[in-house]
């Protein structure tokens, strides 16, 4: 174990067979990310009955709003994102995620704005919060009970979706997401029902099992996809809308749990710019020097290289005029895969299964959320306590 700069402890290299010993990774855990991570399935079914518990149905009271804005920061702005895509091309007003305090400048009565944090007092969520109260808005806040949050809504007389806070924020993704979801059904902007939440929660449960931590790498899909991205500088493409939402959610938690740099999107983007990466020095010129003999430890000077992630959904859309056609993503998807193995750059690919937009994002989710911590853990992090992030919310006073 090595000390860093700022006290920080941990090692460079990944300590591939620590993956395997159960006992090891429960005591490099010890504020239990991994147990927090394995309760997806179960966040989605106890925010659906606190959902149900919340008066939402005023929400639906003036009828369709002119725009939804999700308001939030961190895992709580995700949340938005998450809508977004399971709203689809065809919701028919704008889903906007905002992360930044108060709300755009043309926000007003005929808005709706769900405000989201899960300690219930991020600065960007309760700022607004009470610009959507001050502008007559229409409100609806998720977050911890009894928190600053909870007090903006009451004040608001505006609906609360209370999210116990059993685990950080970024653990939390599902207990967030769905009260999001279930306002906007309320308003008539996204079809989830109750099978989707179920197969969702099922999925979820399921993955968890293969991602479990008695699980040996060769079988744990999150241990090989962890293996396989320790030392590299990890590329997450995301073939869909859908799938770039979970590319960017692994981006979140490879930075904040693995503390990995990560460059992560969408690869229609990315096919006009961001892949002339595999071209460079981390891509195709470090492969083209890489030596077959040298044993995986080795430190070789130049031995960072790229991994790519490739999350392909192969989506569920009808191939309508709103939509990219689904045969355009395939084939783009496969590009990329060739032209990462023409330069010898390695691919890891996650495709997306399931029957709705949610349950499809869940199996995108689930196994890189798992693989985050495990490359944490190989590494001698806690993948729960970030000195960083700490640091620099008492640096900048928030
Ligand atoms: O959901 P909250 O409590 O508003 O926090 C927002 C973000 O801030 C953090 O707590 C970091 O400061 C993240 O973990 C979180 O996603």
């Amino acid at each position: 174990m090595m000390e860093g700069t700022a006290g920080v402890s941990g090692h460079r290299h990944a300590d591939e067979a620590l993956l395997d010993d159960a006992a090891q990774l429960s005591e490099r855990d010890p504020g239990g990310m991994l147990r927090f991570t394995a309760s997806a399935g179960a966040q989605v079914r106890e925010s659906a009955a606190l959902a149900a518990e919340a008066n939402l149905s005023v929400l639906a009271d003036d009828g369709r709003p002119r725009a939804v804005v999700i308001a939030g920061i961190g895992t709580a702005g995700r949340t938005g994102d998450v809508l977004a895509t399971v709203a689809g091309p065809r919701c028919p007003v704008p889903v906007i995620p905002h992360r930044s305090a108060g709300v755009p400048g043309w926000v007003g009565a005929a808005d709706v704005v769900i405000a989201v944090s899960a300690s219930g007092r991020s600065p960007e969520a309760l700022g607004a919060a009470e610009a959507a109260h001050r502008r007559g808005a229409r409100l609806v806040a998720v977050g911890a009970p009894d928190s600053q949050l909870q007090s903006v809504a009451e004040r608001a007389r505006a609906p609360f979706i209370p999210v116990p806070r059993r685990a950080p924020a970024r653990a939390s993704l599902w207990a967030l997401t769905v009260p999001v979801l279930l306002a906007a059904r309320t308003l008539g902007l996204v079809k989830v029902n109750e099978a989707d939440l179920a197969e969702t929660a099922a999925r979820l449960d399921a993955d968890a099992d293969r991602c479990r931590p008695t699980a040996e790498s060769f079988v744990n899909p999150a241990k090989s996809l962890a293996l396989g991205l320790s030392g590299s500088i990890p590329i997450v493409w995301g073939s869909s809308p859908l799938a770039t939402v979970a590319a960017r959610r692994f981006g979140d938690t490879l930075s904040a749990n693995a503390r990995y740099p990560v460059v992560a999107g969408a690869l229609g983007e990315a096919g006009r710019g961001r892949v002339g990466l595999l071209d460079g020095v981390f891509g195709g010129l470090a492969e083209g020097e890489r030596d077959i003999f040298a044993d995986p430890g080795d430190d070789e000077p130049d031995g960072t290289r790229l991994r790519l992630v490739l999350l392909r959904d192969g989506g569920l859309n009808a191939d309508d005029d709103t939509d990219e056609p689904l045969a355009v993503e395939e084939r783009r998807a496969d590009a990329v895969q060739t032209l990462a193995e023409r330069r010898g750059v390695r691919c890891d690919v996650v495709t997306a299964e399931g029957g709705s937009a949610l349950e499809r994002l869940a199996s995108l989710v689930a196994v890189p959320d798992f693989a985050s911590i495990y490359l944490a853990l190989a590494h001698g992090l806690d993948p729960m306590a970030v000195p960083a992030i700490t640091e620099m919310k008492e640096l900048a006073n928030q």
